[in-house]
């Protein structure tokens, strides 16, 4: 069987480093390019890439993905950055080129996958709650993408069962002090020297709470994810958001 030609973008950065590294080992996938910032988007044509893995920063991933599409090149994504604006024009380049399949996972680890799910499913069941999300200090973006899409989900999952506003008497704050507003949901980013990427979702009751956590101790957490994704991308035309519709809990 012939393998899965597999380019990473990012291929110097923490995760793209250790991509490089998975998809080297993986018995189904050549590597064919492994790309840093100023390197030709040509070679990725030149040497018949089927599956990008664009893991390199928000301020060029679009230029990125415009290629990708345009040349008929399957993307697994994970860089951050993401917006409705920034979708409707990657759902406008999909359109145009209906084969291509593009995968955006705020989070390829199944841990934090899971997490955003158990958030869903408790979301409704309490008054209250927050997002912590904790990175290393080298992070570009606050809050995590992993952050965003966990309040997001949080507050669909409220909207549908009925839930109104959180309760929260606070008159004057800091900036800041009380987080970023994600569609109503607080979030919080902590950044420290020793961290990689965890999350903790809080929820509080009459008399109860419920912590929801989780810690990425390494970047090989991600790996089983994007090896899965490019796997699958290859074979879903169209936009997938999210890696759990890939493992069938979405
Ligand atoms: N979805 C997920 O599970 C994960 C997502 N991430 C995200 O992945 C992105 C990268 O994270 P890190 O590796 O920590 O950052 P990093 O800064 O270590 O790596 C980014 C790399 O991309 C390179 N780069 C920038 N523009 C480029 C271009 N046009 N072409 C090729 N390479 C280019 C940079 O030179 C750098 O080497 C971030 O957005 C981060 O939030 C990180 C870990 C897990
Ligand atoms: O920058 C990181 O490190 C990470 N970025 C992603 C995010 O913003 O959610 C995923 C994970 O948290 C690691």
């Amino acid at each position: 069987m012939s393998k899965l030609r597999v380019a990473v973008l990012g291929a110097k950065g923490r995760i793209g480093s250790e991509a490089v590294r998975a998809v080297e080992a993986a018995e189904d996938m050549e590597l064919v390019a492994a790309l840093g910032r100023g390197d030709a988007l040509d070679t990725l044509t030149e040497t018949g890439a089927q599956v990008v893995v664009e893991l390199t920063t928000p301020d060029s991933v679009m230029e990125n993905l415009d290629y990708c599409v345009r040349h008929g090149i399957h993307a697994v994504v994970g860089t951050t950055g993401w917006n409705e604006d920034r979708l409707d024009r990657l759902k406008s380049w999909l359109a145009a080129s209906p084969e291509t399949g593009v995968l955006i996972a705020p989070n390829f680890s199944i841990g934090a996958v899971l997490t955003m799910k158990f958030a869903q499913i408790a979301a409704p069941y309490f008054e209250s709650v927050e997002v912590v999300e904790l990175h290393h200090p080298n992070k570009v973006d606050a809050p995590s993408g992993t952050a965003t899409r966990t309040a997001q989900l949080i507050a669909a999952a409220r909207a549908e069962a009925g839930l109104g506003a959180q309760p929260d008497a606070t008159a004057t704050a800091l900036d800041g002090a009380r987080g970023a507003d994600v569609d109503g949901v607080p979030v919080h980013a902590v950044r420290l020297r020793g961290l990689l990427a965890h999350q903790e979702v809080l929820l509080g009751g009459e008399g109860e709470t419920l912590t929801i956590r989780h810690d990425s101790l390494h970047h090989s957490s991600f790996m089983p994810g994007i090896l899965l994704g490019a796997r699958r991308v290859a074979v879903t035309p169209g936009l997938t958001f999210g890696l759990e519709h890939f493992l069938d809990l979405g």
